[in-house]
């Protein structure tokens, strides 16, 4: 049996930079923990011909002279630090890649003739329903004819809620500025400015919202209190499917109007809290 080393080309008076166990070489892990009980020769990672591969391996070491690894170096401090941003840089380019993937293959109800275009009407209605202004309108309408203290304590609540999530998502979609998926068809009703942007997505933060305010506050039959969940789901599934948003837009949307609902409680206006505001004002 051939010795394994005699197998190996070995680099510069190091350990074997390639293992090889059957005949077949592969690449040492450079990223195992230090083997302190091996000989140091052996110890991977420490010796000049590991440091030499792993600087090779090193994006900004590619581009730059290759004297620094002639002289068998360790890494300096700072590449290792490079290395660490262009590992994130390509992670997070790679989850982008594949928001926009499924975004795109998702899509189906973009216009009528896609290829679930007969399934557009449909998804458009869910789209009015999680719309701002039915939901600001319909509060309204009921805080106006409601006629007990408790109702109308709810129905604030509520509209204070809906206000606060417009001016939550139309902060965000300003700062982040990010375009609609280019499959979408801009046919929205009542939009305004900041609705030529993508994240988040309005819609899945409300039907978050409204969903766990509902469930908090108004809905306790369980088949009803599914039906708001099923309705929130499809809401921000709609957004996806028309190509108004990436999948990401929906999922931050669907945290954000979660956690967005943490802060109606957190700021809940009783009627005195209110009549006090309001005789302050008068
Ligand atoms: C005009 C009012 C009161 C609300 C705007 C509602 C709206 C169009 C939000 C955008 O939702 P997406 O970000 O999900 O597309």
């Amino acid at each position: 049996m051939p010795s394994p080393k005699s197998k190996n080309p070995v680099r510069g008076g190091g350990s074997p930079v390639l293992g090889s166990s059957n005949g077949r070489y592969d690449f040492m892990s450079l990223t195992k923990p230090l083997n302190r009980s091996s000989p140091p020769h052996q110890r991977q990672g420490s010796d000049p011909a590991t440091a030499r591969l792993r600087a090779s391996e090193s994006p900004t070491r590619r581009r730059g002279s290759s004297s620094s690894t002639g002289s068998g170096q360790g890494l300096p401090e700072e590449d290792g630090l490079r290395l660490n941003p262009s590992f994130i840089r390509v992670a997070l380019s790679s989850l982008l890649a594949i928001d926009l993937w499924m975004s795109k293959t998702m899509g189906v109800c973009a216009c009528e003739d896609s290829s679930w275009g007969s399934v557009r009407p449909l998804m458009k209605l869910i789209e009015i329903s999680g719309h701002g202004i039915p939901w600001l309108a319909g509060t309204a309408y009921c805080l106006y004819k409601s006629d007990s203290a408790t109702g109308q304590e709810v129905m604030l609540n509520l509209f204070m809620g809906l206000l606060l999530d417009l001016v939550l998502v139309t902060i965000v979609k300003a700062v982040v500025r990010r375009r609609r998926p280019a499959h979408n068809r801009m046919d929205m009703f009542a939009t305004f400015s900041v609705d030529r942007f993508s994240f988040p997505s309005g819609h899945a933060t409300r039907a978050a919202m409204c969903g766990r305010f509902l469930l908090a506050h108004l809905v306790l039959a369980a088949p009803l209190r599914f039906l708001v969940v099923l309705w929130a789901a499809l809401v921000g599934l709609s957004r996806v499917l028309l190509g108004r948003h990436n999948v990401t837009d929906v999922m931050f949307g669907f945290w954000m109007g979660y956690v967005q609902y943490n802060l109606i409680e957190m700021l809940w206006l009783s009627p005195q809290t209110l009549q006090g505001l309001l005789g302050q004002l008068a």
